[in-house]
Formats: C-alpha cells, structure tokens, sequence
C-alpha cells in the first residue's frame, strides 16, 4: 500500500504550470530522489506537499490521510517535515530554542521536558548537541543546515522532504552528510529528496521521480533513470555528470 501518495497535482502561478499533473507514490520506508533541471518544478512539489502552498488541482495523501486543503500546521500535524534550499532558522535564538519549536508544533505535539528531550535528541542526530545553548545566527553555514535538519527531525516527522540539503557543502561535509541521510532512511524514515548531486543520490537513492516542465518524466531504479535518454536529454541537456 502506498504511504505518500501524490495524484494529479498541479500548480498553476498565472500563466505558468509549475506542477503539471504530477503522479506518483512512495511506500513507508522508502527513499526516494526527486531530481529534474532547474525550474522543473521540484521545489514546488515540495511546496505543495507540506503545506507551504495550495495545490490548484489533485489530491495528495499520508497514510491514507487527505493532505490537500489542510493548513500548513495540520499538516505538519500529520507527520509531513521539511528542509528548505535557503535555510529558515531563527538566527537570535539558541540552537535548543529552534529545535524545540518544532517538536511543539511537530507530528507528536511535546510539551515541557518531552519538547526538551525530542530536542536535544534531534541535535545530537545531528551532531550539535555539544552546542545547544549557542545562538544560532553564529553557526557555519554547515551547521546552520545540520540545525535545519534537526528542526525538521525534532518534528518526528513521518515522512521527510529534503530540498537540496546536501548542497554547498565540501566533500568531507558530503559524505558526512550522507552518511546521515542513510542512517535517517536506517532508522525506518520515510525520504522524498530533491537533489542535484548525482553521487549522493546514486549513494542514497535507489528509485528517483525526474521532472521536466512540471511534468515527470520518469518514475524508475536510479540507475536506469541515468541513462534513460529522455532523461539526460531533459536533466543535463545532453550529459549526466556522474
Ligand atoms: N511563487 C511563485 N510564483 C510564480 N512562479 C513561481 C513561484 N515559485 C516557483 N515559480 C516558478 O515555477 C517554476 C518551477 O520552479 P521550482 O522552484 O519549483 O523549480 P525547481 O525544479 O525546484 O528548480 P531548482 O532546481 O532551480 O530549485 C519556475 O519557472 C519558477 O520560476
């Protein structure tokens, strides 16, 4: 049975479909990469999936559960958490503070030492519980994204979007990073990613969705996708930078 389940979505910004009638599904459990050339509409998808915008048409949902035409909270409520390509900390507050808000407004609604214990929990995931009372407008850009992480995962989301959070990081960082995404996925986490880096999605992914003009192109295993034509036709203009 299908755990996240996307039918028909669309959205439409005035003249423009940047979501084009979108299927696809995700099992409980799966990790998935969402890929396409820029502008295809990814981040839309993503968009539309949390909340953060109305879909002008389909229907999206969670373990059978309608997420479509629920409030952005409600549908955090009902387990969705993301990251964003720009990250959205609150730089003035302590890294603990950031983190904590979510886990309030997240899947399982903590108050008091649960917040506080999800949390710190969510930071150590991470690797910044040594850093918990710092401010958070003061971390590296890194740890700016690892914090961003947390927030999502102090969430104790049921299904995880990641939207290019691997990006701009150095190779050492990378692979960390990787090896973080695969320990999520390990732990039974649900993962839709958008991601451009091909290494990392070969790494994580074994199934990817590509988009092209709000419309996917192709639902297939990672590496049959890389080499599908229409795919690199559409992806890379002509090459796939593996
Ligand atoms: N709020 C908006 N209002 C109007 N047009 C938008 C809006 N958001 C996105 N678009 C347009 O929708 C199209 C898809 O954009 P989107 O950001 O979803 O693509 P993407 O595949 O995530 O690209 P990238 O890989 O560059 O992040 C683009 O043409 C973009 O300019």
């Amino acid at each position: 049975m299908s755990f996240l389940s996307i039918k028909g979505a669309v959205k439409q910004f005035g003249g423009l479909r940047a979501v084009d009638g979108v299927s696809f599904t995700l099992k409980k459990g799966e990790i998935v990469g969402l890929l396409g050339p820029n502008g295809s509409g990814k981040t839309t998808l993503i968009n539309l999936v949390s909340g953060a915008l109305p879909a002008t048409a389909g229907e999206i949902r969670l373990n059978g559960q309608r997420l479509t035409g629920l409030r952005r909270d409600r549908i955090a409520r009902a387990g969705v958490a993301r990251t964003f390509q720009l990250v959205r900390i609150l730089p003035s507050l302590s890294l603990i503070e950031n983190v904590k808000i979510t886990a309030v407004f997240g899947h399982n609604a903590h108050w008091g030492r649960a917040a506080e214990r999800v949390a710190r929990e969510a930071l150590e995931m991470v690797g910044l519980s040594d850093r918990a009372e710092a401010q958070a407008g003061d971390l590296t850009y890194i740890d700016q994204k690892r914090l961003e992480l947390a927030r999502a995962l102090a969430a104790e989301p049921e299904i995880l979007l990641l939207d290019e959070w691997l990006a701009g990081l150095n190779p050492t960082e990378l692979s960390e990073g990787i090896d973080l995404i695969r320990k999520l996925h390990q732990g039974g986490l649900t993962i839709l990613m958008v991601e451009h880096i091909i290494d990392a999605v070969r790494a994580l992914c074994p199934r990817v969705v590509v988009m092209n003009s709000g419309q996917l192109i192709a639902d297939e295993a990672t590496d049959a996708a890389l080499s599908d034509p229409s795919v690199i036709t559409a992806y890379l203009g002509g090459e796939v930078d593996a």
